[in-house]
Formats: structure tokens, C-alpha cells, sequence
């Protein structure tokens, strides 16, 4: 067997490898795997030529009912397909006709991705077409609940996973990934999935669908994508003991143990794809979060979508929301509920922003933005006490435990994970003092939204502007229809990401975030201005983030952190030209 093997690998003439009939007309088992007992050990062999069978079977080159009839025949896919030939476009009209047909989002999300499983071209053209309607399928909130239910809908795995039992063999593992030219990573270690808290090795389906849309909105070849769960256990007692559960069976690794073992990926990383892999930190708890993005900032290409992605997409918004509202970014004063990595983070970028603006110091900036945490509002006298991220918000003011009771802010924004927050007393009051209060609900999913779209509108009598992190429908209040618009970091990592890509960037900088910010709000048309609207449509964001990574390319450019020389003379034209589309191709 192994020298049919060689003279395959070496590209030899291909040795007869048919199974034989043996005499007494049953199928001779060459290779012993039928005859095996249980308690002997088989090869699990296989060859690679992308031909007949194998190729229906490999999602990357299936086409289906699509492949032609010359293809068919070259191929040897003869007889292994009914005899049409349907298009591209018939196979999607099909399946978005079954899609729809399920009722429950949990199903349309499993028919998704077997379907991404099956014919990865077919599943991104029906995600790139379909985007308004299959976003909320494949990302938040129906990706929440898969992850929940993640050992018990367990198909076949995707991405790769990292565990424990790993540790001193990561750079191995790194190498059984079947690409090799990868260009971002998205990592979880499941500790803070959405607003659902710990869900440990279940988290896997947030990197899939993040980098599912790297691919669908910024165009990132997918096959250079790597989702990546690293698993180090679960403080989730429901999940240790659901026997289902596909993580390890333990409480959650820490200190030294846990940063030993990210330690040794983050270097795994870089010795395996070299320094320009992109690796998205997601969803990690801030405990880790912070750390992480600090200490490996000044030595990989790291990003933390939950801390900067979250700022760039709300300071886009905050920006386009002024047409609206009024006055400059200075002029408001801004009050979060929520102050971890989402709510400092927006915190710091706006600050940052008004520092720009104004010239004050970013220090001075801060003093208009509050926050407040699961104890109250931070204040100074809470100092010793905080954790880092928060010690910058920590202002002079007596100490309260009620959301409004201190400040009185121009612009709400939810950044808690908590549900039903924004109460109906809440959005009263704000409106009671502005006539035109802006609030973002950015918790995910829908559940742990501060506010529904249709509360926000009721309860401020059609005066608020409104975002929220998962999406809600448009609400018809007082014979008037309101478009909520969705604040998700989908609108800025995808593009972000391919803008570092196309550049060859090095390190991340801040005033990246400010660039990918701006071309998002520049994309807010006076159409969407009239709708209350302060983001553009999915519909067009493979323009939007066409444009966004042209922008963050510029910027990498102009910081001398670009390695991809000559700089393209224009950069929108050269970020499409780089994207991937997912129409079938033809085969020799
Ligand atoms: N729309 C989007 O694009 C994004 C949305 N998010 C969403 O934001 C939420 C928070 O994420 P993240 O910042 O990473 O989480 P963190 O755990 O880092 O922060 C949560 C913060 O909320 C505070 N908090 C919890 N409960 C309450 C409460 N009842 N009242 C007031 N404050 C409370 C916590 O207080 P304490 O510190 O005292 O514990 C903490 O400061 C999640 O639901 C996530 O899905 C996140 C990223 C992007
Ligand atoms: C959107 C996102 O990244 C989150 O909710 O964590
Ligand atoms: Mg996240």
C-alpha cells in the first residue's frame, strides 16, 4: 500500500487502485479495514485529486447541479449527478426558497452551514445577496443560540481547537489545519460570548461567523480565514454537566496557566504564518481581554473587535448622528451604561475624537463622558477599587447607584449585556430633557438589548434616534415608520481587516480606527439621513467596506506601518479588485 501511495504523491502514473472482485464475487478489502476487528488499528488513508467523487465532496470546488456537461466529463462526474444543469443563480433562488421555509431561526441557521459544509461558493454568493435578510442567521442574534446549542446540533467541526490538552504542541496543531497561507485569524477562548457569559468551548460559532463575514462583506478569501477556539476549561456548571458538551470537562484555567498557553499560540501564530496575520481577539472577558490586546500589540497584528471594532462603529454613527441631532461630538455629553470592553472602548475613541477636534487634551475630552458599572456610576471615590480600564472614567462627583440620578447625558448607550436596562423611566427621563436624545442598545444578543426599537421610539413620543447591536424591525409609531439602525462591529471589522491585508500593516494604530470610522460615516447618504437612518444599508457594504479599507490602508501607509510596496496609487479600486467573489469558476 504505501508504494501505491508514493507513486501517487510523487505524481507517478496512477496505480490501479479499483477494488478487486474476489472469487467469491464479493469486494476484496485491500486494505484490511473491513476485516479489521475492533480492537485492531486502521489506517484512515485518503488521496487528493479533486476529481469524481472527492470533488462533489469538497466544498471549496463543488459546484452541484452547476458543473457543465464538459466538466462533467473531465471530471468524472458522470452518473455521480442527475443529468440537469441548473446556474448559479436557479441553485440560489432554490435554496433561499427552502431557507425560508423553515420557521425557526435555529434551523435556517444549520441549513446555512451545511450548506457552507457542502458549496462554499454557493453559501457565500447566497449570504453577499441575501445579506439583509441571512446576517441575523448566520451572526447576531441566531449565532448566539447555536452557540448555546453547539454540542447538541454538532455536525462536523469547523475551525480549529486548542485545548488544554494541547499545551507544548500548539505549533503541531497549527499544522493540521489543511491551509497554509492564512491571513486572519479570529480567536475566542468563550469566556464572554455576546452578553451570554461563559460558554466555553461552544464559542467556536463566533469566530465561524465572524470570519463568515470577512469573507461575505470584506471579501477575505475563505480559505485564508481561521476560526480558532482555545479551550481552558468552563465556569458554565450547566455546560459541565450537559453531557453534550464538547469542551473539556473542567473550571476555567487562569493565571500563569492560562497565560502560558496563550503565550505559546500567539507565538505558534507568528512562526507559523509569519507577522502580518491579522488575529482578531473576540470575545474574551475583559479580565483577559485588556491584557491580551496591550502585551501582544506591540509584537503581532492584534485587534479586539469587542474593545476597538465597537468604538470605530459607534463613533461612526455617533458622527453621522450629529446631522440629526446637532452640535459638535464636544458638545454632547455622553453616559454609558456598561463600562467594560465595550463601553470603555467607545469611551476612549470618542475621546480621542473630541482631543482631535478641539485640540484639548485627551484627558480634559474624558470629562464628558460618564459611566456606570454593575455598582453605580464611577466616580472618584471608587478609584482604588477599579479595575484599570476603568480608572480613567473615575470623575468628581458624589457616588450614585441609579442610572440618571447624577448626569444628564445627550447620548445613552448601552453597553451592559444586561437586558431590558434601558427601562421605560430610563428613556422618559432622557427625553423629558432632550429634544432629540440618541440611544444605542449595543448589547447582543436581542435578548440582552437595553431596549427594544419599538420601546425606544414609544417611550420618547418619536423623538429618539436609535441603534441597537442585534437588529430590530422598523416600528410604525403615530401613523410614522422608524428605521432602527443596527450599531454592530460587522460594519467596521471586515473592511478594517482586508485594509491591514491589502497594506501588508504591521501593528494596529488608534488613528486606524479613526480612518475606518470616518469612511463609514461619510457612506451615511442624505436618503438614509431622512429615514432617522445613521448607518448606510447592508445592502452595499461590500462598498462600504471596499471604502473603509482603502481608508485604514491609507492610514497604514501614512504611519510607515504598510509593508505592501509600491502603495497602490488608489486604494478603493485596489481593495475591490482584491475581493473575493463568490461565482463558480471554470475547471479545465
Ligand atoms: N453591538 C456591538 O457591536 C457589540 C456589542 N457588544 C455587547 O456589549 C455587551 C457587553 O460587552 P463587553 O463590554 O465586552 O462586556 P464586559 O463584561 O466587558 O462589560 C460589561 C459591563 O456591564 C456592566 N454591567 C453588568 N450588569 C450591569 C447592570 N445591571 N447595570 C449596570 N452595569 C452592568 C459590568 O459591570 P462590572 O464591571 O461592575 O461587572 C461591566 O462594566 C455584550 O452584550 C456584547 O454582546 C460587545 C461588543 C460589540
Ligand atoms: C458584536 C459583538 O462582537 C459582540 O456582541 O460581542
Ligand atoms: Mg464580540
Amino acid at each position: 500500500m504505501e508504494s501505491t501511495l508514493r507513486a501517487i504523491r510523487d505524481g507517478e502514473s496512477v496505480l490501479d487502485l479499483s477494488p478487486r472482485s474476489t472469487v467469491s464475487g464479493g469486494v476484496e478489502d485491500i486494505y484490511g479495514e473491513d476485516r479489521a476487528t475492533e480492537d485492531q488499528l486502521v489506517t484512515p488513508w485518503t488521496f487528493s485529486v479533486a476529481s469524481g467523487y472527492s470533488l462533489l465532496r469538497d466544498p471549496q470546488y463543488n459546484k452541484g447541479l452547476a458543473f457543465t456537461e464538459k466538466e462533467r466529463d473531465a471530471h468524472y462526474l458522470r452518473g455521480l449527478l442527475p443529468p440537469i444543469v441548473i446556474s448559479q443563480q436557479l441553485q440560489e433562488k432554490k435554496l433561499m426558497q427552502n431557507i425560508r421555509q423553515y420557521q425557526v431561526p435555529l434551523q435556517k441557521y444549520m441549513a446555512l452551514m451545511d450548506l457552507q459544509e457542502r458549496n462554499e461558493r454557493l453559501f457565500y454568493k447566497l449570504l453577499i445577496d441575501n445579506v439583509e435578510e441571512l446576517l441575523p442567521v448566520v451572526y447576531t442574534p441566531t449565532v448566539g443560540e447555536a452557540c448555546q446549542k453547539y454540542g447538541s446540533i454538532f455536525r462536523r467541526p469547523q475551525g480549529l481547537y486548542i485545548s488544554l490538552k494541547e499545551k507544548g504542541k500548539i505549533l503541531e496543531v497549527l499544522k493540521n489545519w489543511p491551509e497554509r497561507s492564512i491571513q486572519v485569524i479570529v480567536v475566542t477562548d468563550g469566556e464572554r460570548i455576546l452578553g451570554l457569559g461563559d460558554l466555553g468551548c461552544q464559542g467556536m460559532g463566533i469566530p465561524v461567523g465572524k470570519l463568515s463575514l470577512y469573507s461575505a462583506l470584506g471579501g477575505v478569501r475563505p480559505s485564508a480565514c481561521l476560526p480558532i477556539t482555545i479551550d481552558v476549561g468552563t465556569n458554565n456548571e450547566s455546560l459541565l454537566k450537559d453531557e453534550f458538551y464538547i469542551g473539556l470537562r473542567q473550571k476555567r484555567a487562569t493565571g500563569k496557566e492560562y497565560s502560558d498557553l496563550l503565550h505559546e499560540f500567539m507565538c505558534a501564530v507568528k512562526q507559523n504564518y509569519g507577522e502580518k496575520v491579522l488575529i482578531q481577539f473576540e470575545d474574551f472577558a475583559n479580565h483577559n481581554a485588556f491584557e491580551l490586546l496591550a502585551k501582544y500589540g506591540t509584537t503581532h497584528l492584534v485587534f479586539n473587535d469587542d474593545i476597538q471594532g465597537t468604538a470605530s462603529v459607534v463613533l461612526a454613527g455617533l458622527v453621522a448622528a450629529l446631522k440629526l441631532i446637532g452640535g459638535s461630538l464636544a458638545e454632547h455629553t455622553f453616559l454609558f451604561l456598561g463600562a467594560g470592553e465595550a463601553g470603555t472602548g467607545i469611551a476612549e475613541l470618542i475621546a480621542l475624537e473630541i482631543s482631535k477636534q478641539t485640540k484639548a487634551p485627551v484627558e480634559e475630552c474624558r470629562k464628558k463622558i460618564w459611566l456606570v458599572d454593575s455598582k453605580g456610576l464611577i466616580v472618584s471615590s471608587r478609584k482604588n477599587s477599579l479595575q484599570h480600564f476603568k480608572q480613567p472614567w473615575a470623575h468628581e462627583q458624589e457616588p450614585v447607584s441609579t442610572l440618571l440620578d447624577a448626569v444628564k447625558p445627550t447620548v445613552l448607550i448601552g453597553t451592559s449585556g444586561v437586558g431590558k436596562t434601558f427601562t421605560k423611566e430610563v428613556v422618559e427621563t432622557i427625553a423629558s430633557f432632550n429634544d432629540k436624545p440618541l440611544i444605542f442598545a449595543l448589547s447582543n444578543p436581542t435578548s440582552q438589548s437595553e431596549c427594544t426599537a419599538e420601546e425606544a421610539y414609544t417611550w420618547s413620543q418619536g423623538r429618539a434616534t436609535f441603534a441597537s447591536g442585534s437588529p430590530f424591525d422598523p416600528v410604525e409609531y403615530n401613523g410614522k415608520v422608524y428605521v432602527p439602525g443596527q450599531a454592530n462591529n460587522c460594519y467596521i471589522f471586515p473592511g478594517f481587516g482586508l485594509g491591514l491585508v491589502i497594506s501588508g500593516a504591521i501593528r494596529v494604530h488608534d488613528d486606524m480606527l479613526l480612518a475606518a470610522s470616518e469612511a463609514l460615516a461619510k457612506q451615511v447618504t442624505e436618503e438614509n439621513y431622512k429615514q432617522g437612518l445613521i448607518y448606510p444599508p447592508f445592502s452595499n457594504i461590500r462598498k462600504i467596506s471596499a471604502n473603509i479599507a482603502a481608508s485604514v490602508a491609507a492610514k497604514a501607509y501614512e504611519l510607515g506601518l504598510a509593508t505592501h510596496l509600491p502603495r497602490p496609487a488608489n486604494l478603493v479600486k485596489y481593495a475591490e479588485s482584491c475581493m473575493y467573489t463568490p461565482v463558480y469558476r471554470h475547471y479545465r
